[in-house]
């Protein structure tokens, strides 16, 4: 990892809320074209760190770089090469998704074709289709679609998966996969570990905002098990959700 440019550098980072510590003095790096993953319990900090790199919330104390801009001094540089996926509750419901596409590029001031924007999520055929008619996956996926608008060279996707079934989630991993292929770096936060294995380069465990673990997740996983870690039970060569995926078939499908 030498050699790897840094895109995001966070020095002891703290944050308080009155007198609650909810970020503790945490440190790393991201490099660039990673898919680096934010993981730990309800609480326990990442949307706050996240919404710190994004220049959207002031940090307590240290120090933070994004590509270099510091986000005290350079915020709106740094605003200009990141893309952040917003709370549906954003979108305005009754736009379709052209009319919403094209409303975006103007907030960013950018010039963009909304067709090949949705061609890039696979939403080509929902042009016509009101936000609000859309699935949980449809949703997600319109909302990394935004993300992209400026070509950003960092996208931030807070919890991208959760409430959405077996299959969608699949289809936005290999979404969000093609993405940083095509030279855009990823932080997401998650709450499931599969989804980290799977998907992540590098995570970083945040407990009581504090990273308490730092790696590749194979790293981490050879480290467990040579300090003697074994599991009780004899590991099933596939679980329910492989059942699952299996009957229903892992296309896309016109609902997620
Ligand atoms: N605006 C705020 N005012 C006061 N406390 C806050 C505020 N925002 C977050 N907190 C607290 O800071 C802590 C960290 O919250 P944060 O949302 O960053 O956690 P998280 O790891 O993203 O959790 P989740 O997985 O539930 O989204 C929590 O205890 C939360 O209650």
């Amino acid at each position: 990892m030498d050699d790897k440019k840094v895109m995001i550098s966070v020095k002891n980072l703290v944050k308080k809320y009155d007198d609650f510590i909810a970020v503790q003095g945490i440190s790393f790096d991201v490099y660039e074209n990673e898919i680096f993953g934010l993981l730990g319990p309800n609480g326990a900090g990442k949307t706050t760190t996240l919404e710190i790199i994004e220049t959207l919330r002031e940090k307590t104390s240290g120090e933070i770089f994004v590509d270099g801009l510091s986000v005290e001094k350079e915020a709106n540089k740094i605003k200009q090469i990141i893309g952040v996926q917003l709370q549906a509750a954003g979108y305005y419901p009754n736009l379709n998704l052209v009319e919403l596409m094209e409303l975006f590029s103007g907030l960013y001031g950018v010039d963009i074709k909304p067709m090949e924007m949705l061609e890039k999520v696979n939403l080509q055929d929902k042009a016509k289709a009101k936000y609000k008619a859309l699935s949980g996956g449809q949703k997600q996926r319109f909302s990394i679609a935004t993300t992209l608008i400026n070509s950003p060279k960092i996208i931030f996707l807070d919890e991208p998966t959760t409430g959405l079934d077996p299959q969608a989630r699949r289809n936005l991993w290999d979404l969000i996969t093609e993405i940083r292929n095509q030279g855009t770096t990823v932080v997401l936060t998650t709450h499931y570990m599969d989804e980290a294995e799977q998907l992540c380069d590098r995570v970083a465990f945040v407990e009581r905002g504090e990273i308490i673990a730092l790696d590749t997740p194979d790293n981490l996983i050879d480290q467990l098990v040579s300090s003697g870690f074994e599991r009780k039970k004899e590991v099933k060569k596939a679980n329910l959700e492989d059942v699952f995926i299996n009957l229903t078939g892992k296309e896309w499908r016109e609902d997620n």
